[in-house]
């Protein structure tokens, strides 16, 4: 069973806090801003690098802002924000009522397409850095799991139009990921608000 079912949840876990808005967008803002950011966006395919191996990322990526970002040995060169990200985002830090500079997105084509399990513990992100995640699309579960305490593993469905914080000591103790599926599925887009110290 889903953790969150109503349209605004707000999660204490141990080390980690949560806040889930189903509908932070409505359906008809969400449609718009997925097709927008699907056709205008100039998706990179990376390859990263993962024990002396080179790789294809499971799925297509870009980078906004004014600083490179850099995780599993790739450095990402990032883009000026759009009118369409810089509104997205004004709304998402007046929600948070925190600042980001800097916005990774992720395409995920189909059901093969993901992210493994990770945490966004970047240096250059600080102390328990707050990540603001919104999602358009086809909706896909997002799995997170304590490093250390084994019982605390957790499933939220990411929803069309929707606001994830992630806050508290998360990405230190916490790991997550977009699992692959066999089931036929559509696209989604991933956006992640993220402040660079
Ligand atoms: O697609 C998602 O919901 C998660 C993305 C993510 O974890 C990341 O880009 O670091
Ligand atoms: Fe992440």
């Amino acid at each position: 069973m889903d953790l969150f079912s109503k349209k605004k949840q707000h999660f204490k876990l141990p080390n980690a806090e949560l806040v889930y808005i189903s509908d932070f967008f409505s359906n008809t803002e969400a449609d718009l801003y997925f097709k927008t950011i699907e056709a205008q966006t100039n998706w990179q395919h990376d390859t990263i690098i993962v024990f002396g191996k080179n790789y294809k990322q499971p799925r297509l990526t870009a980078l906004f802002g004014d600083k490179p970002y850099s995780y599993s040995n790739i450095t990402m060169h990032p883009e000026p924000f759009t009118e369409t990200l810089q509104n997205i985002k004004d709304k998402v830090e007046n929600f948070s009522e925190r600042a980001f500079n800097t916005l990774l997105i992720n395409l995920y084509r189909d059901g093969n397409d993901s992210n493994g399990w990770h945490a966004d513990n970047e240096k250059e992100l600080g102390t328990n850095p707050v990540i603001a995640s919104v999602s358009f699309g086809e909706e896909r579960p997002f799995h997170f799991k304590h490093r250390t305490l084994k019982e605390e593993r957790h499933k939220l469905t990411l929803e069309h139009g929707s606001l994830l914080l992630m806050k508290g000591e998360m990405q230190h103790h916490w790991l997550h990921q977009i699992a692959k599926t066999k089931k036929k599925i559509g696209p989604r887009i991933n956006l992640t608000f993220r402040k660079i110290i």
